[in-house]
């Protein structure tokens, strides 16, 4: 963890957020600030709304009341090209790493810079494809297909593909899912080192308290439609709050 974080800068700002789905009310007045170099853990149980979060601020799904400020913008105001625009600045990496079966990793990392920066030579295109792979530790992987990857290669491969376009905010879904301890400690490393290499803030959501701990400056508990508490992951931890601390009963720390 890093305490290189600009406290006068918030990258990321979502002010009073309310979303519902019919009858069901997942955002209650949401509050929260990313600031820029900091890795924001959001912690909360299932369904309490961290991906509809993740989607409002990445302008998939729309607020029905409240303000989304990334890197400047109010995304609730932006379309088209200004979306876009937008969106590369924002790496997603989801849970299921996204790779395309049928192409080499070479091709996976190709094909969004391809289609997102034009007048690259190939020279550029395979520079910087072999730059990324290195930063995520599979340089020799480059001619495999994912089926040949393991599940926390995949993961670093998706890392890798949302690293190519160089984004100011990453934005990890569970990124630990799935993979054994040790894989996950090493996927929390290559988390801090991405903040450190590309200069990078994030919002990790994740159950994995080892993760939080590890790559949050600090956390964030959504609990009933609202962050409950943030703060360092001691703080957090250190709370009286039933809510809160019926969450880590739940939660194995390593
Ligand atoms: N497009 C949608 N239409 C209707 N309901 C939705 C939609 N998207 C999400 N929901 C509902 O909103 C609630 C919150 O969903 P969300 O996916 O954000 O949960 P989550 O906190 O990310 O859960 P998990 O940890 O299991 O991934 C769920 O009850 C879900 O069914």
């Amino acid at each position: 963890m890093q305490e290189n974080t600009n406290q006068e800068d918030p990258i990321i700002s979502i002010r009073d957020v309310y979303k519902s789905f019919g009858d069901l009310h997942v955002l209650n007045g949401v509050d929260l600030d990313v600031y820029r170099g900091e890795n924001v853990v959001v912690l909360g149980r299932s369904g309490t709304g961290k991906s509809v979060l993740i989607k409002i601020i990445v302008g998939l799904l729309q607020q029905d009341k409240g303000s989304v400020n990334v890197l400047g913008n109010e995304v609730s105001d932006l379309q088209g090209k200004e979306l876009n625009e937008l969106r590369r600045k924002i790496g997603f990496s989801f849970q299921n790493s996204a790779l395309y079966d049928s192409m080499t990793v070479r091709e996976n990392l190709e094909f969004p810079l391809v289609r997102n920066v034009a007048n690259l030579s190939k020279a550029e295109v395979k520079d910087q494809v072999e730059s990324v792979l290195e930063s995520v530790g599979l340089s020799q992987t480059i001619n495999q297909v994912p089926s040949q990857l393991s599940g926390g290669q995949r993961k670093r491969i998706g890392i890798a593909r949302t690293l190519i376009l160089q984004p100011e905010i990453m934005l990890y879904d569970e990124p630990t899912a799935g993979l054994d301890p040790i894989t996950c400690i090493e996927i929390n490393e290559l988390i801090n080192e991405v903040k450190e290499k590309y200069h990078t803030s994030a919002i990790i959501i994740t159950h994995d308290l080892t993760c939080a701990r590890q790559t949050g400056d600090r956390l964030a508990m959504l609990l009933d439609g609202k962050f409950a508490m943030t703060g360092t992951f001691e703080e957090v931890f250190a709370s009286d709050e039933e809510r809160v601390k019926s969450f880590y009963d739940y939660n194995f720390i390593q």
